[in-house]
């Protein structure tokens, strides 16, 4: 048989028992095992269950000498691939039955190939699917029949192949009653006139509740053109759409407050000009900002000063009608889109129950807060025909609401683009100023009249601009103390003022104090009292001849911290005088907190004081007051001898104004000190 098979061309082995082959399959490898049935150690059945059970899966042939049809049948059963009767023509056929043998062999491990990397690819292709969240499906248009990869059972919310029937009326059910109709419509033009689709619907999950998915459909057509069978992807992107949607809430929608922010708004207002523009309407922007809100944040802090923005967002929203926009701009910045408004009448009312609503307390973490806020308005077309030039002007509107009074609003108009354009032109030249040196002081004596004799000066501040010529305070304060210049400035005046008085008395002159102006803004300052005391040590200034002149309202705002810094100064030997004494609180018991020693009754009672009673009871209380205190107390702006001789009659013999010196430079200041006053 060996010598058969090596002349065909066969390599071959042999073995005399079962053992024996095994031992040698151990070693070698083989197409095909020629096999007795009957070894002398086991049998051919249980030599391939053996070698079958390690992995071998060599296909084998049965060889017998018995000629027995049920046995033949029995060794096919094994798994044989042929079977051989060893009869005298056994050898004659051995080759032919070998190649044949060897043939199926390799086309059945050809088949059993390409089912696996049949299987494999399902495989992968429901891995796919599951991972896509996406499923197929077919739909064969003649026989009804639908079939759904396990995938699409899983989207719909079903175990695979948990319906035993689908048909389209049930998966139509499935669908969101909302897309129902489109979804039944599309299918169908898909079905009857061969439309491949694209379709985004919602359906009815078992599982997951409303479910996003895009469905894709292809059609296939007889040769009549009949439609045959839809077929076609669905894949869940319900993901993708909330991802979408959060990063559309993320860019047009303020996150504190839900409200559409400054993208969002600039769309809306070009929508709302453009319909304006159509239907010849007016657009009304309201700007509103709220007041003290910064105070507030710092106060209570930031998780309250959130609370009180979301407060504020939710009255606001209930100011506006549905088709307006209501957007938060940033900070505490709120903007208002009027549509459909005929006149300006509509937009003030909608302005004054904005500024009515805001008024109104608030209650958070426990504290009662009363807020106001100023608003500007620009109108479309006549302030501005595009959103960003009725933006600015509402800001400017605004800025001139705050700066009137708060708690009001106020129209824009063409005079307050340049009075702004003037304070960003003064706020920009301010800061080179004082590099420029182009601050200076002037002073101001302070008279006792029993004396005649100068016992102080107030400081105060001028700026010699180089285009604006002579500048007063009041036409540049305001401004840095809302641009926080005023902490650089003010230490540079009161630097200046201690060094000038240092100087006169190191030239001989009598001392006297000299008063410097702080602002309330230097109060909120980090350690405004080490400040001062290096200025002191700096300029060699004893405190007794500096005194702080700070007003009554400036000190209220910030109660309890002011009374801390204000005994320091006053430990450390400066005076404090409460300016403008009268005009603010003049309650008694801040007088008590506050280690005060002087009084400035304002100006205004000094300057009726003489024919206007109130005025005149005015002062007279608060020379009383004083003197019960034991306080020093001073008259400001006394301009006539009547006034002089009132005041002194009731016993303020300290008194300051234009009867005795108006404020005069250095020079002017040391010569008078030197010469005495006359008046
Ligand atoms: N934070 C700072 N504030 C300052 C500083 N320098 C000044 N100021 C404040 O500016 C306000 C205006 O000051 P000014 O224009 O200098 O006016 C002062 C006097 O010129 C004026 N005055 C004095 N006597 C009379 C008078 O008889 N009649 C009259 N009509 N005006 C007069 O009064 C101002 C001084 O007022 P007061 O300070 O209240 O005593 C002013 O409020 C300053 O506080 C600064 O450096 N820092």
């Amino acid at each position: 048989m060996m010598s058969v098979l090596e002349d065909e061309g066969y390599a071959s082995a042999c073995a005399t028992s079962g053992r024996q082959a095994m031992e040698l399959l151990a070693t070698r490898t083989a197409g095909l095992i020629m096999l007795d049935y009957a070894l002398p150690d086991m049998t051919g059945a249980a030599f391939i269950e053996q070698i079958r059970e390690l992995g071998c899966m060599i296909p084998f042939v049965m060889v017998t000498g018995r000629d027995d049809a049920s046995l033949a049948v029995q060794m096919m059963k094994t798994g044989a691939c042929d079977y051989m009767l060893k009869d005298t023509t056994f050898l004659d056929r051995l080759p032919a039955v070998v190649s044949r043998a060897l043939n199926d062999a390799r086309i059945r491990e050809r088949l059993q190939r390409a089912e696996m990397s049949l299987r494999q690819s399902e495989r992968r292709l429901a891995r796919a699917q599951k991972i896509a969240r996406m499923g197929s499906w077919e739909w064969n248009v003649v026989t009804g029949e639908i079939y759904w990869s396990d995938e699409l059972y899983r989207i719909f919310g079903f175990a695979p192949r948990e319906p035993a029937v689908i048909d389209m009326e049930w998966i139509f059910g499935l669908v969101n009653p909302t897309d129902m109709a489109a979804f039944r419509k599309v299918m169908l033009a898909a079905a009857k006139n061969a439309q491949p689709f694209n379709i985004v619907y919602r359906i009815n999950s078992l599982t997951d509740g409303e479910v996003v998915v895009n469905s894709q459909g292809e059609v296939e057509c007889d040769s009549s053109g009949n439609v045959v069978l839809v077929s076609g992807t669905t894949l869940d992107i319900t993901a993708r759409i909330r991802a979408e949607s959060e990063i559309q809430q993320l860019i047009n929608y303020d996150t504190l407050t839900g409200l559409p922010n400054r993208s969002l708004l600039h769309d809306r207002l070009k929508l709302a000009i453009a319909q304006a523009a159509r239907e010849h309407n007016l657009v009304g922007v309201l700007l509103l900002d709220l007041d003290r809100f910064k105070s507030i944040n710092e106060t209570l802090g930031h998780r309250a000063g959130d609370k009180l923005l979301k407060t504020v967002a939710k009255r606001l929203s209930a100011c506006v009608r549905e088709s307006d926009t209501l957007a938060r701009l940033g900070g505490d910045e709120f903007v208002t889109i009027l549509i459909g408004v005929s006149s300006e009448d509509g937009i003030t009312t909608v302005a004054k129950k904005v500024l009515a609503l805001i008024a109104e307390p608030m209650y958070i973490d426990g504290h009662e807060i009363y807020t106001s806020g100023s608003i500007g308005i620009a109108v479309y077309p006549m302030d501005g025909e595009d959103g960003h030039t009725l933006l600015k002007h509402a800001d400017l509107a605004m800025y001139q609401a705050k700066e009137q009074d708060r708690n009001n609003f106020q129209f824009f108009s063409r005079e307050m683009n340049t009075k702004v354009l003037e304070r960003m032109m003064l706020e920009t030249s301010m800061r080179k100023a004082l590099d420029r040196e182009e601050f200076f002081l002037v002073y101001q004596p302070q008279v006792d009249v029993r004396s005649g004799r100068i016992i102080g000066m107030e400081a105060l501040l001028r700026w010699q601009h180089p285009d604006m010529g002579l500048l007063g305070p009041d036409k540049f304060i305001y401004l840095a103390e809302d641009n926080g210049f005023i902490i650089p400035l003010g230490e540079w005046v009161l630097r200046a003022a201690c060094k000038q008085n240092k100087a006169w008395q190191d030239a001989g002159l009598t001392p006297v104090r000299v008063a410097v102006n702080l602002s309330s803004k230097q109060f909120g300052q980090q350690r405004l009292d080490e400040m001062i005391a290096s200025v002191l040590m700096d300029t060699g200034l004893e405190p007794q001849w500096l005194e702080v002149e700070i007003t009554e309202s400036a000190i209220m705002k910030n109660a309890e911290q002011n009374a801390t810094i204000l005994h320091k100064l006053k430990e450390m030997g400066i005076a404090l005088a409460i300016d403008d004494f009268g005009t603010g609180y003049s309650s008694l018991s801040y007088l008590k907190h506050f280690p005060i020693t002087r009084l400035k009754i304002d100006r205004s009672f000094v300057r009726d004081i003489t024919t206007n009673p109130d005025d005149a009871a005015i002062a007279e209380i608060i020379i009383a007051m004083a003197q019960t205190l034991k306080l020093n107390v001073i008259a400001e702006g006394v301009e006539t001898r009547p006034q002089m001789e009132f005041l002194s009659f009731h016993n303020c013999v300290e008194m300051q104004g234009y009867l005795f010196s108006r404020p005069v430079p250095a020079e002017e200041f040391a010569r008078l000190l030197r010469e005495g006053l006359k008046y």
